[in-house]
């Protein structure tokens, strides 16, 4: 044995893989993931670390019960612990909350959930084949047969515990989720055929994939086809700063075939390592919440709706609230159609109680009658209303900050680019990427050829990002869209048109100076009172002009007496704006101190621009 990789390492000797980073941690060795290979050295030291941490708890027996973690054996597995120890989960647990028992958590500790996984990737490149290929092998025979219908989720019973599969393939479904502020999957499986490579919907998909900050595994696919080229592939991704493992990178990339299973089992198991390192975890017993993943109306049983548990555990009979609709739950089935009665965490299941058809993507809460569910809907058709009301009165673009996030940090300038030709999409990447400095960041977050698309714009409108086209215009359907999302998409012909605004977005983003600026002098004749607006100062403009709402310095011989606006300016009886030098006015200030023989001194804050 010459290398070996971290987490068959783990699993000979019987530790998590959690367990095996952090004593390599501690040796200083450096390693990419758990797929990274060590020397045998290393295998040695971390043996004989292990060793004595055993006989040390073993020295200490009250300590090591306490310490269940690192007393108990993990199970053979090691790998993801996907749900609630049967002691912490109280005589109520049924199938879908419980799992085979994880080893770990102690009373208080939050227990481990499977992770959620959403398979995204070019059209034709086999997506819907994979996740056939997945459910046909791990969903049990009698769930898969017959009944099953299409949830819009599956739970996977692997070998390493359980994974839940969103089987809308494709990332319109990813995108819908997040852009409505929800995030279910935790991690994306990118399918790349082999004798494809990357094609205009992988670059997207990757987009989405990093602008939601999921981690990523690629499956390149196909890999039985003769004119497979999965190397090909590797060396594409690199293209995208993606570096595959072997390439001393820390992209995860195993190589499949939906049609014969080859490489499946190497998938599931990575993507378990990949949840274990993430280490999801979420309380059974904790505040409900949960995003619908679709939702359909079923000639038969009416509305149905699947819900995706995140945190705590749903009942038949429950109270949710989705955006400003409510519903009871009358009955529940997990993804396989089986009937149940609860539901924990990572479990999707379908649920009748809703009267109108819930969007995929919406949140769920649960109330705790009926009359708590109409009081959160009140309170949102509130919030609605008033941000509706806020809306309408600030129409117009929206504002620097928006799109750039708050002033004084490194900031960055997120764009998606669209434009006719491969070239041009690199011409502008060029002169982007000279643009960038110490506190800007250009992210360009996807640069494709052709028209922007709907997914464009949800992911700008997710990350808050504006979309460039070069020589292609958005179709009406995809500016419809953008309009509704308050997403910018702007269409220019001129290369150097499209640099000036993302300049003016750079420039805009620097903080904005001001100065004061003086405007004019006055000297006060007479004091006239006024029985509303109170003392006015009869003056004369002896030098430059005075403006209504100026700033006031009042001078009395060599001392400044007052400092304060100009709130009113008055020529004979007519409120006026400005009066010029060399006339007589009354000057109203938010001030009743004023005598004759005061100077009063106007400036105003004007804004410089730097550069
Ligand atoms: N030889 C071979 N063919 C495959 C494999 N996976 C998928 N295919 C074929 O590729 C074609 C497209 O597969 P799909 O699973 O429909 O691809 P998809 O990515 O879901 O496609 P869309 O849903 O249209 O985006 C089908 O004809 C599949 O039979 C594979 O591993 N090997």
């Amino acid at each position: 044995m010459s290398k070996v990789r971290i987490y068959t390492l783990a699993k000979d000797l019987g530790v998590e893989n959690h367990k095996m980073l952090e004593i390599l941690d501690g040796l200083g060795v450096s390693y990419k993931s758990v797929s990274s290979t060590i020397e045998e050295d290393t295998v040695e030291l971390i043996k004989e670390i292990l060793a004595e941490e055993a006989a040390a708890a073993a020295a200490q027996p009250a300590q090591a019960e306490t310490s269940s973690q690192r007393a108990t054996p993990a199970p053979s597995s090691g790998a993801q612990a996907p749900s609630a120890p049967p002691s912490s989960q109280g005589a109520g647990a049924q199938t879908a909350v419980t799992e085979a028992p994880a080893a770990t958590a102690t009373a208080d500790e939050v227990p481990h959930r499977a992770p959620v996984v959403t398979i995204m990737g070019h059209v034709d490149h086999g997506k819907t084949s994979l996740l056939d290929y997945i459910r046909k092998t791990k969903v049990a025979a009698k769930e898969a047969g017959g009944i099953t219908q299409h949830v819009g989720a599956f739970e996977a019973k692997t070998s390493k515990g359980r994974i839940v599969f969103i089987d809308t393939p494709g990332h319109e479904a990813f995108t819908t989720i997040r852009a409505r502020g929800a995030n279910v999957a935790d991690i994306a499986i990118i399918v790349i055929a082999a004798d494809d490579s990357l094609m205009p919907q992988t670059r997207e998909a990757i987009a989405h994939a990093q602008a939601a900050k999921v981690p990523m595994i690629v499956a390149i696919n196909k890999i039985d086809l003769p004119q497979a080229d999965p190397e090909k592939v590797k060396t594409d991704l690199t293209q995208l700063n993606l570096v595959p493992e072997e390439y001393g990178g820390d992209l995860v990339v195993v190589p499949v075939s939906a049609k014969t299973g080859e490489g499946v089992e190497d998938l599931l198991e990575y993507i378990s390592l990949t949840a274990e390192i993430e280490d999801l975890r979420a309380d059974p017993k904790g505040k409900f919440s949960g995003v619908i993943i679709e939702g359909k109306v079923d000639k038969q049983a009416g509305v149905l709706a699947t819900v995706m548990v995140q945190e705590g555990t749903l009942h038949v009979g429950d109270f949710l609230v989705v955006g400003e609709n409510y519903g009871k739950i009358k009955a529940m089935t997990d993804s396989a159609g089986a009937r149940i009665k609860e539901a924990g965490p990572s479990t999707p299941v379908q649920i009748l109680g809703f009267s109108t058809v819930p969007a995929s993507g919406e949140k769920v809460q649960s109330a705790k009658n009926e009359h708590a569910a109409r009081e959160v809907i009140a309170t949102r058709v509130d919030v609605r209303r008033d941000e509706e009301n806020a809306r309408n009165r600030r129409r117009g673009p929206r504002t620097l900050e928006d799109i750039m996030g708050p002033v004084g940090e490194l900031r960055t300038v997120n764009l998606i680019l669209r434009a006719d030709t491969q070239g041009s999409v690199e011409a502008i990447q060029g002169i982007l990427a000279r643009k960038e400095s110490e506190d800007i960041n250009i992210n360009v977050m996807l640069a494709g050829i052709g028209a922007p698309t709907e997914g464009d714009v949800l992911l700008a409108s997710t990350a808050g990002a504006q979309i460039l086209c070069f020589s292609v215009t958005p179709s009406a359907g995809v500016a419809k869209v953008a309009e509704s999302k308050g997403v910018e998409i702007k269409a220019y012909r001129i290369i150097y048109e499209m640099i000036d605004e993302v300049d003016r977005l750079i420039k805009g983003n620097i903080e904005p100076v001001f100065e004061q600026q003086y405007l004019g002098r006055a000297e006060v004749r007479m004091v006239i009172r006024h029985p509303k607006s109170g003392n006015i100062a009869g003056s004369y403009i002896t030098d430059g002009m005075f403006k209504r709402n100026a700033k006031a310095k009042v001078t009395r011989g060599k001392e400044v007496v007052y400092e304060g606006t100009v709130v009113g300016l008055k020529r004979f009886k007519d409120d006026v704006r400005e009066v010029q030098q060399g006339y007589e006015c009354g000057i109203n200030l938010d001030w009743e101190g004023v005598m004759e023989g005061d100077i009063i001194e106007a400036s105003e804050m004007v804004e410089v621009t730097q550069g």
